[in-house]
């Protein structure tokens, strides 16, 4: 099935725990599945490395500890393959999208930002999830070296001025605030240059 031409792009980034999934999925839950989509760069990222390796795509598209003891490994092979075609995950993540509105939830990387900028530039919008370590930690993220310190985690923290920023501590007792507050925004902003 074609890929239909998207009215709005929402890059979603955010270190690890801080509740890129969590958000995201509220505001698909707020939107609805025929207004929008929720499209994750790591899905065919995973899919391929998963049959490269013999591993189970279900437990490594999970929240546990399998996607843990593979995501170093993942993260260098998803790197070699960036490096030979830089948008090659944004391309396979948007095949067949049908609604008006994309939510991507797990932007990492200049360069994938710089695909969107490239392809849909009018349409895209920057988003970063923001949580203190300590509620990270209260969700269960430790420090990794040579995770936490590289690119997968750091690679948006310079460089990027975002168009919204959702901060989501706790229980996140603002965050459906927040969520009325930035998509009000958008939509008023994106209205006015229709
Ligand atoms: N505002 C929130 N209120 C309650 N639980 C949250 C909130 N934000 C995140 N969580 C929980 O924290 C954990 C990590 O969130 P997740 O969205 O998976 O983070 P990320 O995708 O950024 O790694 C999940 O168990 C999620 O349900
Ligand atoms: C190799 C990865 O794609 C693995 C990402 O897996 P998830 O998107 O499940 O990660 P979090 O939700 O932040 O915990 C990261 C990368 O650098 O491409």
């Amino acid at each position: 099935m074609a890929t239909v031409e998207p009215k709005l792009i929402l890059l979603f980034s955010g270190k690890r725990k801080s509740g890129k999934d969590y958000v995201t999925d509220l505001i698909h839950q707020r939107l609805g599945p025929d207004v929008c989509c929720i499209l994750r760069l790591s899905g065919p990222l995973k899919q391929q490395y998963a049959q490269d390796h013999g591993l189970d795509l279900a437990e490594l598209m999970g929240p546990g500890e399998y996607k843990e003891k593979y995501r170093a490994d993942m993260i260098q092979w998803g790197e070699n393959q960036r490096e030979k075609d830089p948008g090659v995950f944004c391309r396979l993540a948007i095949k067949g999208a049908q609604q008006p509105i994309w939510i991507v939830s797990d932007a990492r990387r200049l360069s994938d930002l710089q695909w969107f900028w490239r392809v849909y530039p009018s349409q895209s919008r920057c988003v970063r999830v923001e949580a203190s370590e300590e509620t990270r930690r209260e969700r269960g993220w430790e420090f990794t070296a040579g995770i936490d310190d590289a690119e997968s985690e750091c690679g948006l923290d310079q460089g990027v001025n975002f168009d919204w920023i959702i901060k989501n501590e706790g229980d996140g007792s603002h965050l459906e605030e927040q969520l009325a507050t930035g998509l009000l925004s958008i939509a008023k902003e994106k209205a006015k240059e229709n």
